[in-house]
């Protein structure tokens, strides 16, 4: 698990609204720990997205368990509250900025699908972003991979397993009665029943 003696550790930072968490990220996460040799990848759900205020998104507390269930069989992958214990809006340089101050001595890669690489430059203070990690764009289903635009030296890309999974997918099913049964991990499948997540979405 951790890195040898004399070099960086390298962590990925995984971060998503996660809601719900499902096996696209994870497969993402993993294929970044095999492919660019992470001694971990740090999943770090959002607190209030200012990103999707228009849209409901569940209590964030829900969401970081969900988190904490899929991955908690992956010694490699941990779960951090930095950013639903931060107050106020989520925004990536903050995140960084905490997991920095937490592991002054590591590099950081941060794991952003196709979609949400194409979105960077519209980020908070996203100048600052390339001096705080590396960023790491993969390949998702639907949505073309293009770093045009970005530092080079700055964002590697990354082919992934294609899964065509999305939590806006995965909540429409579950509001439907549809099953998502091998979308998510075993135990979110569970966890969205018990807890009624995504029932009458919208009803409002
Ligand atoms: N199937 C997938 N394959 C690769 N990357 C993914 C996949 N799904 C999500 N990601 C990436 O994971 C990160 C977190 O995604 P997020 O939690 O917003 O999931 P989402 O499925 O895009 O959610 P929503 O449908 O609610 O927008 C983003 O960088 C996103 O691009
Ligand atoms: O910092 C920003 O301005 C910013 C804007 C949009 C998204 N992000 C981050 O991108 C990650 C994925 O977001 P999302 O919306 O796809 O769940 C998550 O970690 C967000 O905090 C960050």
């Amino acid at each position: 698990m951790s890195a040898p003696t004399g070099t960086r550790p390298r962590i990925g930072v995984m971060g998503g609204t996660f809601d719900p968490i499902h096996h696209g990220h994870l497969v993402a996460a993993s294929e970044a720990v095999a492919q660019l040799e992470l001694d971990e990848v740090v999943f770090v759900p959002t607190g209030r997205p200012g990103f999707k205020q228009k849209q409901r998104v569940t209590p964030a507390e829900h969401r970081y368990l969900m988190t904490v269930i899929a991955t908690a069989s992956n010694p490699r992958f941990t779960v951090s509250r930095v950013d639903i214990d931060r107050a106020g809006l989520t925004y990536t340089v903050d995140t960084l900025r905490d997991l920095r101050a937490q592991r002054p001595e590591a590099d950081l890669f941060f794991i952003s699908g196709a979609d949400a690489i194409q979105q960077i430059l519209s980020w908070k203070d996203a100048e600052k972003l390339w001096d705080m990690a590396h960023f790491v764009a993969v390949t998702r289903p639907g949505h073309k991979l293009t770093v045009d635009g970005l530092p080079r030296d700055g964002v590697t890309t990354l082919e992934v397993p294609a899964l065509a999974i999305s939590s806006t997918d995965c909540r429409r099913r579950a509001e439907e009665g549809l099953p998502v049964w091998y979308l998510v991990p075993d135990g979110v499948v569970q966890y969205i029943a018990k807890h009624g997540l995504y029932r009458g979405l919208h009803d409002e």
